[in-house]
């Protein structure tokens, strides 16, 4: 029987309690959002096919519980990991603050290759924003890394996030090259600011 996907790419979300990990993989694999908090204890999967670059591509999406007590369970699933998805929530200055330890703990914790994206989700919550589009490009720029702004709510940049963080990988992995990197130029990173500027406010 024909294998229904042509590659398995393993992805893993990190970031403080609460950014809203969970909302964004419900929303990436069902298209579903609730308003209810229910912190994750431990870790979880949900699993997507996406098509890139005619290749099918089977997403396993691991969620982590941002709480601290759960570190220790969560960090062990850092080396399988062929991407990190880094997410801080804009309303809240502290979880984008907290990026940097996420980084640091990546980089204790995860193989050497691993692909890295930069995550600012609520950006449907405009009237609350705390941490300035800018402020997060900039960091972004510092790791080499791309960087966009999602709302798990109104799913915006959901699957775009997503299959950008995918597409990397399989660059990467000697898939089909685009260009002649896989990291962002400043120009794709232009691109991505000018693609998704001010589309991003529910209010
Ligand atoms: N307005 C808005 N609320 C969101 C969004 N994403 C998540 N939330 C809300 O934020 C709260 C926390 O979301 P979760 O997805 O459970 O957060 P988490 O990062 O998985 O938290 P932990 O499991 O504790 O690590 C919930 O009440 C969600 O409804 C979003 O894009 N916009």
């Amino acid at each position: 029987m024909a294998k229904a996907y042509d590659h398995l790419f393993k992805l893993l979300l990190i970031g403080d309690s609460g950014v809203g990990k969970t909302c964004l993989i419900i929303r990436f694999a069902e298209d579903n959002f609730n308003n209810t908090y229910i912190s994750t204890i431990g870790i979880d999967f949900k699993i997507r096919t996406v098509d890139i670059e005619g290749k099918k591509i089977k997403l396993q999406v691991w969620d982590t519980a941002g709480q601290e007590r759960f570190k220790t369970i969560t960090t062990a699933y850092y080396r399988g990991a062929m991407g990190i998805i880094l997410v801080y929530d804009i309303t809240d200055e502290k979880s984008f603050e907290n990026i940097q330890n996420w980084m640091k703990s990546i980089k204790e914790n995860a193989s050497a290759g691993v692909e890295r994206l930069l995550l600012g989700n609520k950006c449907d919550m405009e009237a609350k924003r705390k941490v300035q589009k800018e402020q997060a490009d900039k960091l972004a720029r510092e790791h080499g890394i791309r960087f966009f702004e999602t709302s798990a709510k109104s799913s915006m940049n959901v699957d775009e996030a997503f299959s950008s963080l995918a597409r990397d990988i399989l660059l990467k992995s000697g898939g089909r090259r685009l260009g002649n990197s896989s990291k962002p130029s400043s120009t794709d990173l232009k691109t991505c600011e000018k693609k998704h500027t001010n589309k991003c406010s529910l209010g």
